[in-house]
């Protein structure tokens, strides 16, 4: 028994990965240049891969931060309803804040979680994504960075999941159908 067994096929692969990390690294370090401490925002659980690979690229006095918000409990399709399960420790008040995620889809989790933060004071709010899937949005809404753009499957790997399983597995793949329509 493999979990790799179930993915159909690789679509973003570990060299491809560590690739986008350094080219969104360095387009990072240079934008943000003398902006005072700004705030790498990750998005639990999805980003922690991604963002502790981004962030190593990333030459800057960042502040990392984290809040935990989820709407697809473990489906392969989102509730709609974004729920924040544990907010961010820092005031966002008058900073800068860039949000990593791995995958934008519908677009609803970042409009909340954008809609949010500008409501509480930030000075400026960006998205990083690994993924883009355009084809997928319910909501209007175009990530600042991108790592690479998805077609409209289901995809777990690196950071996403499909039933809280395969976020483990080191590349970007799609689920093998037959998994989720058990
Ligand atoms: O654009 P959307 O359709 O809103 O989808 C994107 C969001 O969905 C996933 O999170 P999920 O709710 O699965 O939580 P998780 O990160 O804990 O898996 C993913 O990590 C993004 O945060
Ligand atoms: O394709 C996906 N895979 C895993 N999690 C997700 N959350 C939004 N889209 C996806
Ligand atoms: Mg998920």
């Amino acid at each position: 028994m493999s979990i790799y067994n179930d993915i159909e096929r690789v679509l973003v692969s570990q060299d491809e990965i560590a690739a986008i990390c350094e080219r969104l690294g360095k387009q990072i370090t240079a934008d943000y240049q003398g902006k005072e401490r700004p705030i790498l925002l990750g998005l639990l659980k999805g980003c922690v891969p991604f963002m502790s690979d981004l962030s190593k690229h990333i030459d800057l006095p960042i502040e990392i931060e984290y809040m935990d918000v989820s709407s697809y409990h473990g489906n392969i399709t989102s509730s709609g309803d974004v729920k924040i399960r544990k907010d961010m420790n820092t005031s966002v008040m008058d900073r800068d804040i860039l949000i990593a995620e791995d995958i934008v889809d519908t677009g609803k989790t970042l409009d909340t979680i954008v809609k949010l933060l500008r409501h509480r004071g930030a000075k400026s709010v960006e998205v990083v994504t690994l993924l883009d899937k355009p084809a997928g949005r319910v909501i209007p809404f175009t990530p600042k960075y991108i790592g690479t753009v998805v077609p409209k499957e289901f995809v777990v790997g690196y950071g996403l999941d499909y039933n809280e399983l395969y976020r483990n597995i080191p590349y970007v793949g799609v689920l093998k159908p037959e998994i989720y329509k058990k």
